[in-house]
């Protein structure tokens, strides 16, 4: 059980997954946490009404003055308004936390102007059912104690790597955008079972237990995916006429070229906020 009171200042779909995985494993009660955004008070009363958290927009500087942990989870366009707006109300007492992509612990202590420690992550959707995987760093001032806590909050969530930060915007690139990327892969293949004549529902449920079940190969097999597509690939079968058509279209290549964009797409996030933050 976390002790103290934790708030989230953005309150979408991450701050969702994060506070309904940590209630789902009981590592907080509904009254320790509350929720704070910009102006969108339906929002908050939505999450109030579905998960029992605090959530009363008068209250917001309140919220985050009382906090014992911050969760920072707006856009990363969005942090520096954010901040500015909030950190007369916050302190080096507390331990702040970012879901944010591409700002790293630096900016953060920079755009709060005090050495409160800051954990920066990297969860994913999956969080909704349980299974994230989240990269987490410490920043400057963060210490054992602090990475502890966010493991506790992370672990809720899913899988947790405890990391240096340089790896953070390649976290960002491969699993935090990740889930995208394989949602992408089964509506191509949805488009294939129809083309080939099977139903929307049939293809569908034929493709994610194909998913699921090589995921589960995988984990419990311990076999590189290389050798477990081997065994797939019957000579001159079917697989290898699929897979040599993927090949006609540098499948891999373009898969790779994705991950390696998207980080950079990362660090560029950040390279923007740092813009924000010398013009203010
Ligand atoms: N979605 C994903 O797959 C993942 C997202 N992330 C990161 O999580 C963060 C949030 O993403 P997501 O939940 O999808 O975004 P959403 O758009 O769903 O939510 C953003 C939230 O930030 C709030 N916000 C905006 N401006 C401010 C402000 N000035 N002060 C306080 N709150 C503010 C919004 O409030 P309002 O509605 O009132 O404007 C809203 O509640 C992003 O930085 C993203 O990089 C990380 C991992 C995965
Ligand atoms: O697309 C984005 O920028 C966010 C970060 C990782 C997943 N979604």
């Amino acid at each position: 059980m976390l002790e103290g009171r934790i708030c989230f200042v953005g309150a979408g779909a991450m701050a969702e997954a994060i506070l309904c995985g940590m209630l789902n494993h009981k590592i907080v009660k509904p009254g320790q946490i509350s929720v704070t955004n910009r102006d969108d008070r339906f929002r908050l009363d939505e999450l109030v009404y579905n998960f029992g958290v605090v959530g009363d927009s008068s209250q917001k500087y309140r919220s985050i003055q009382e906090a014992d942990i911050l969760i920072l989870a707006m856009k990363p366009k969005d942090i520096s308004t954010a901040l500015e707006e909030i950190r007369a109300y916050t302190s080096q007492e507390q331990l702040v936390i970012s879901v944010i992509a591409g700002i790293s612990t630096k900016q953060i202590s920079e755009f709060l102007g005090h050495q409160a420690p800051v954990i920066r992550t990297m969860p994913n959707t999956s969080a909704i059912v349980g299974l994230s995987g989240t990269g987490v760093c410490a920043g400057e001032f963060a210490k054992a104690e602090h990475i502890q806590v966010a493991r506790e909050i992370f672990e809720a969530i899913g899988l947790v790597i405890v990391t240096d930060e340089e790896k953070l915007d390649a976290i960002t690139g491969l699993s935090g955008s990740g889930p995208a990327y394989v949602y992408y892969l089964v509506e191509a293949m949805l488009e294939g079972g129809k083309a080939v004549g099977l139903s929307e529902q049939e293809a569908k449920d034929l493709i994610l237990q194909t998913v699921i079940g090589a995921a589960n190969m995988l984990i419990e097999t311990n076999e590189s995916p290389a050798y477990l597509r081997e065994k797939v690939t019957s000579p001159n079968g079917t697989t290898q006429a699929g897979l040599d058509v993927l090949k006609q279209y540098q499948f891999q290549e373009a898969v790779k070229q994705c991950v390696v964009r998207a980080t950079e797409r990362s660090k560029e996030l950040g390279a923007q906020s740092s813009v924000t933050l010398k013009k203010q």
